[in-house]
């Protein structure tokens, strides 16, 4: 069985060895241009269309990410570079899901307890209690509830704020309200305290957090974008924070990254800022993952994590 590798990034001798040890019948090889010899599975990440192009043999492709809108991106401008027979995964949770469980816990909380305030009032060396919020009113509201959101939505429930989520079909997650489709995002957004987006970035969720949906929200509400900043509109948020509609956002992701130095989000005392690192892909985790992906699919068996290329995601 042979195995090609590309990332722009990762460095490729460690995940071979790391793929080799896992699958000992495998020959892993890093994908270089030129290289059209026969392969069976790739592992990739944004990779050229002359990798994939033309290999109709492959039995999968898996996406080193959670996110797939990369490839999907480059599958539309270039449809010839994978074959509609072979199959597209990619990484569910595979130790994501804890490291956006820590994200959105230790935001929330520091909204909760009015830290960020704190902060500001510490630099004017002011000693002075705030009203708490009331954590019944602190409704949390995740804009999907896939793996990562679903995750989110339990770790969060254990701090007793209320919370709902808004997906595509209806979910049923232990004491998460559910809404779902475009009918029911009016009823999710009102009441909404804090808005967590953990969807895929599609041609339907694109742009989706814009100032007539931050406009649903609970008056001086908190936005937490952790999925992909094409699902954001950059200037709607920063008049919304402007006008008090939003008091404060956390991103981890932007329409740019790296986010421009002129961006006027650098500066604003109540905008947080991550370089897209939410939650990595954890080497050892995802290559057990694909390891037994491929062995499932040696197997004749269809593994998860399959994506589907019309739905987008
Ligand atoms: N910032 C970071 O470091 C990372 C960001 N991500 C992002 O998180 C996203 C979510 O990941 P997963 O939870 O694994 O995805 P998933 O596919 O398991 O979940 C997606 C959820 O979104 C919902 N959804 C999709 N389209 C919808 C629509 N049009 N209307 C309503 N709901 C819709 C689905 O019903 C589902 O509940 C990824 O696509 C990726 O872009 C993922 C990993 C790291
Ligand atoms: O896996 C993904 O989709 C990511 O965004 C990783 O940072």
């Amino acid at each position: 069985m042979d195995i090609i590798f590309y990332h722009p990034s990762f460095k490729a001798a460690s995940w071979i060895n790391g793929l080799q040890q896992r699958l000992p019948q495998a020959t892993v090889r890093q994908w270089q241009p030129g290289d059209n010899a026969a392969a069976d599975y790739a592992l990739v990440r944004t990779p050229p269309v002359e990798m994939l192009q033309g290999r109709s043999d492959l039995k999968g492709v898996f996406a080193l990410g959670a996110g797939v809108d990369d490839i999907l991106t480059q599958l539309k401008q270039h449809p010839e570079m994978l074959s509609e027979s072979v199959p597209l995964f990619r990484l569910e949770d595979t130790g994501m899901g804890l490291q956006m469980q820590e994200y959105a816990v230790y935001t929330v909380l520091g909204w909760f307890r009015r830290f960020d305030d704190y902060q500001q009032q510490k630099q004017q060396t002011l000693w002075q209690s705030l009203k708490n919020y009331r954590r019944q009113d602190f409704t949390i509201g995740i804009l999907g509830a896939g793996v990562l959101g679903s995750n989110v939505a339990q770790s969060l429930k254990v701090w007793g704020f209320p919370i709902r989520c808004w997906s595509r079909s209806p979910k049923q997650i232990d004491g998460v309200t559910s809404y779902y489709g475009a009918d029911q995002l009016s009823d999710f957004l009102s009441g909404t305290q804090v808005l967590i987006n953990l969807l895929p970035n599609t041609p339907q969720t694109v742009g989706i957090i814009n100032r007539q949906l931050l406009s649903q929200l609970n008056s001086g509400a908190f936005v937490l974008n952790l999925a992909r900043g094409a699902h954001l509109v950059e200037e709607d948020l920063l008049a919304a924070l402007e006008a008090g509609e939003i008091k404060a956002a956390a991103l981890d992701v932007f329409v740019q990254e790296p986010l421009p130095e002129t961006s006027p989000l650098w500066s604003h005392p109540r905008v947080a800022i991550t370089p897209h690192n939410a939650a990595v892909t954890l080497p050892e985790e995802a290559m057990d993952y694909i390891a037994k992906s491929i062995q499932q699919r040696e197997a004749g068996e269809m593994p998860e994590g399959r994506v589907d290329i019309v739905r987008g995601y």
